[in-house]
């Protein structure tokens, strides 16, 4: 049965993943639509890897379905084999071949005419900038420029579709940007894409974002959306001492939710308690602070509330 609507290119319902005793996801519905992108967020051992591995059927589906065109992934492998493409967190390049060498080994392994495969590879160098060290070994380029070629590779057969899993870890945030500059260029050619990322700042580049941890996706919106869905007013302290004054307003039990926070403390304040309590309260404990007033919730600060709520065991 198909379950396309023409506009969602993936789907997941009530998916689940398990290693033995291990619930690595446990039961995630979500869809990504034709020319998004959504970025599945959230710290390593969420089950993102498990998610996207399963999309491109590198796993076995423990319950649940995936869908990739309103087709099952149990029941299509070579279907969503061929026409996803996928870019696991340790993309294999060939290190003692150069740029234009592994791109175009893997036009030939993905049968790529070869007319087809010099115009797109040349389209793909406008895409990343590689053009200029085409003959670069791969194993001498920079950490950015090698996932830009690892990207680079994985699109030289066209997919419409892809799924690229941490691509910027560990990379500079030079070569961050420069990589989400390439992702937002090729949505606007068209393509869908689902991305996983564990830095938040990532979340903004998105058209859309699953917040995941411990196997769930705690909430899925629009980037913007999701100050909206932190109930109650947030505050942020700023001071010397983070660790004293987060451990001091946790015991006052003054505090709904307290969070250290860079350099500070992000805070709610229980029910009946009022902001001239909180400076009291520092004052009385001779704990200094330079700032105190109610901010705008980000996405950590939400991400924290969430995760605090899915306390079940592994
Ligand atoms: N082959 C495996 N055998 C047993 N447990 C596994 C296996 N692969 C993953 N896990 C466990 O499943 C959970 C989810 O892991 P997964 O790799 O999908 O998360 P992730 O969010 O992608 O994190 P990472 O970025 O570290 O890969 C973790 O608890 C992990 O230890």
């Amino acid at each position: 049965m198909s379950h396309s609507d023409g506009m969602t290119v993936l789907e997941a319902r009530d998916f689940v993943k398990n290693y033995g005793a291990v619930k690595a996801v446990r039961g995630v519905s979500f869809s990504v639509k034709k020319g998004e992108i959504f970025g599945l967020i959230g710290p390593d051992g969420g089950g993102k890897t498990s998610l996207m591995r399963s999309f491109v059927s590198l796993l076995k589906i423990d319950g649940g379905e995936l869908y990739f065109k309103g087709r099952s992934v149990r029941e299509n492998p070579d279907f969503v084999r061929q026409n996803i493409g996928y870019m696991p967190q340790r993309f294999s390049l060939y290190q003692d071949m150069s740029v234009a060498e592994n791109l175009r080994f893997f036009a030939d392994l993905f049968n790529v005419d070869r007319v087809v495969a010099e115009n797109r590879i040349e389209e793909l160098y406008g895409f990343s900038g590689l053009k200029p060290f085409s003959k670069r070994k791969a194993g001498a380029l920079s950490g950015g420029m090698k996932q830009k070629l690892a990207l680079s590779c994985m699109l030289v057969h066209s997919p419409d579709v892809v799924i690229l899993d941490e691509p910027t870890f560990g990379v500079d945030p030079v070569s961050r940007s420069e990589f989400w500059q390439i992702l937002s260029k090729l949505k606007e050619e068209g393509t869908s894409i689902l991305v996983s990322t564990a830095y938040m700042d990532e979340a903004d580049l998105c058209d859309r974002v699953g917040l995941m941890f411990n196997g769930r996706i705690l909430v899925h919106d629009r980037p913007s959306a999701l100050p909206g869905r932190y109930p109650g007013k947030l505050y942020s302290l700023c001071t010397d001492d983070p660790h004293l004054v987060h451990d001091a307003l946790e015991e006052s039990g003054l505090c709904g939710e307290c969070n250290l926070f860079g350099e500070g403390v992000h805070l709610t304040l229980s029910e009946g308690v009022v902001e001239s309590q909180i400076r009291e309260l520092l004052e009385l404990k001779s704990l200094g602070f330079e700032s105190f007033g109610a901010i705008d919730c980000g996405i950590e600060d939400l991400f924290l509330l969430l995760m605090k709520g899915d306390g079940d065991e592994r």
